[in-house]
């Protein structure tokens, strides 16, 4: 038996199905810019050809124009509607490539009753960048998220794509989320230290790049004062700590960054110790209490942050520029999570205060934070709705990047669940900052302990004793 092909028909009643032009009426209604310009063309072409392809011409001038005069605007609002327009048409979503490539998959449903070969119809495309496409699928009647997520790997093989991963949505629909290609191809180098404080704007703190290959930068000022970063054990969230240190150096130096350091785990933070002032907790305890150095290190934290109020409405200001007498004091925690494991006299619930606390009330007095996470879930992170900036770098399981990002950011391109356990990709992950409509893929500057030397050595004028320890 022949069997005809059909994109998602209707199952129910008739053997029949649509006649041909009321299925072409439904693709036009589906699809009207295929329709309207392709005949606005031609009818202009007949009727008034010169002004047709002055009209055309203009168009085009326009975007080469845009192309070449603003590569960051065009790049963000244009490209990507080219690039959809072009896949969707021209590549692997258009009509006939897609139904070989869902036939080669097992894609296919065959309606026995009506004898026709149904496919999930492509609904929208978009291509935030040229290395991830957003496919929304109608599945057929029967296809569930599994039958997509049992053939990604195949999926991917026959797209020549690097991965492709679902995401359900409303209504039954499916998000496909096919990563082309991987934006980061080396490691990028730690940024420079400014020499001057004058040089530095806390606002716009280098960081590293995107996946459209600009820079990124963080603020660590005012509303965006607040950065949360998550990710996996090794997955690269310190140089993400130590990126946006190195960019305040000569502000540290100069005194008009503190800085303050909770290291439960002692590691790498613990570099920074001759550069801290004793703004410094890992959990070690007092002998006579029992307690450990990390609740009183949130105590002066909060105690600095109230006297600064008391300062401010003294003098009667809301609103005072970071100086020597008003500096930027940012805490930095690292793995949150395991500090209850420290906190005799601090239940967990002290340690979440905490941070809600400085969270709703430092803007205004520069008081910061950078807190990084192994584990995202809403227990552990009870505030991280009200951070505004965050960071998803490889985690575990696929309902993590929601719970860092937000609701929707995975259906959107960011498969951290996806993000390969291996050396090229430590430090990848995906950013939401709360100015920006949705979350880009992003990968660190990578800060190595030699830099993170130097950074000491900058603000403290000294060789730092780990250096010293080696060369002796
Ligand atoms: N931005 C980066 N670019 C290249 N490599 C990186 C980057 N960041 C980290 N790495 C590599 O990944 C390794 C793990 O990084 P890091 O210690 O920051 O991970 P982590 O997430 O903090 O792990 P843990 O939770 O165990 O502390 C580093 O030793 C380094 O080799």
């Amino acid at each position: 038996m022949s069997k005809r092909n059909n994109t998602n028909v209707n199952v129910a009643g008739s053997k029949r199905s649509a006649g041909v032009e009321w299925r072409a009426l439904r693709w036009s209604a589906r699809h009207p810019e295929m329709v309207t310009i392709p005949t606005a063309l031609a009818a202009g072409a007949v009727v008034a050809p010169t002004i047709t392809a002055s009209v055309v011409g203009g168009v085009l001038t326009g975007l080469g124009v845009h192309y070449r005069a603003h590569p960051d605007t065009f790049d963000v609002h244009v490209a990507p509607v080219l690039r959809a327009l072009r896949r969707r048409w021209t590549q692997d979503y258009v009509g006939v490539r897609w139904r070989d490539l869902c036939d080669s998959v097992g894609l296919d449903k065959e309606h026995r009753r009506k004898g026709i070969v149904q496919y999930p119809r492509v609904v929208s495309i978009r291509c935030r960048s040229q290395h991830v496409d957003v496919v929304h699928l109608a599945p057929v009647r029967g296809q569930s998220l599994r039958t997509f997520t049992e053939r990604g790997e195949q999926i991917a093989a026959s797209l020549r794509v690097e991965r492709v991963a679902f995401e359900p949505l409303q209504r039954g629909r499916i998000a496909m989320i096919v990563q082309r290609s991987m934006p980061f191809t080396e490691t990028i180098p730690a940024p420079e230290m400014p020499q001057d404080s004058r040089e530095v704007d806390p606002a716009r703190l280098y960081v590293g790049e995107d996946e459209f290959g600009q820079p990124v930068y963080l603020s660590l000022v005012g509303k965006q004062s607040f950065l949360l970063i998550g990710g996996a054990t090794g997955s690269g969230k310190n140089s993400w700590v130590f990126a946006p240190l190195r960019s305040l150096a000569p502000m540290i130096r100069d005194g008009l960054v503190k800085l303050w350091v909770i290291d439960p785990k002692k590691l790498e933070f613990k570099q920074l110790v001759p550069m801290l002032g004793g703004r410094y907790a890992d959990g070690t305890k007092d002998e006579d209490t029992g307690d450990t150095d990390i609740p009183p290190l949130m105590e002066r934290y909060i105690a600095d942050m109230e006297d600064t109020q008391m300062r401010m409405s003294r003098m009667g200001v809301r609103e005072a520029p970071i100086s020597k007498e008003f500096p930027l004091n940012l805490m930095i925690v690292d793995e949150v999570a395991s500090l209850t494991a420290f906190t005799t006299s601090l239940e967990a619930g002290h340690i979440n205060a905490f941070i809600s606390k400085v969270v709703s009330m430092g803007r205004t007095t520069h008081h910061a934070m950078i807190i990084t996470s192994v584990d995202p879930n809403k227990d552990v992170l009870p505030f991280r709705d009200l951070i505004p900036n965050k960071i998803c770098l490889r985690v575990n399981s696929a309902t993590q990047p929601d719970m860092l990002l937000g609701e929707g950011a995975r259906e959107n391109g960011a498969i951290a669940d996806q993000i390969p356990a291996t050396e090229e990709f430590d430090g990848v992950g995906y950013l939401k900052q709360e100015t920006k409509k949705s979350a880009r893929m992003v990968r660190a500057a990578y800060t190595s302990s030699t830099d993170v030397h130097e950074l000491v050595e900058f603000v403290t004028g000294r060789p730092h004793p780990d250096r010293r320890l080696r060369a002796a």
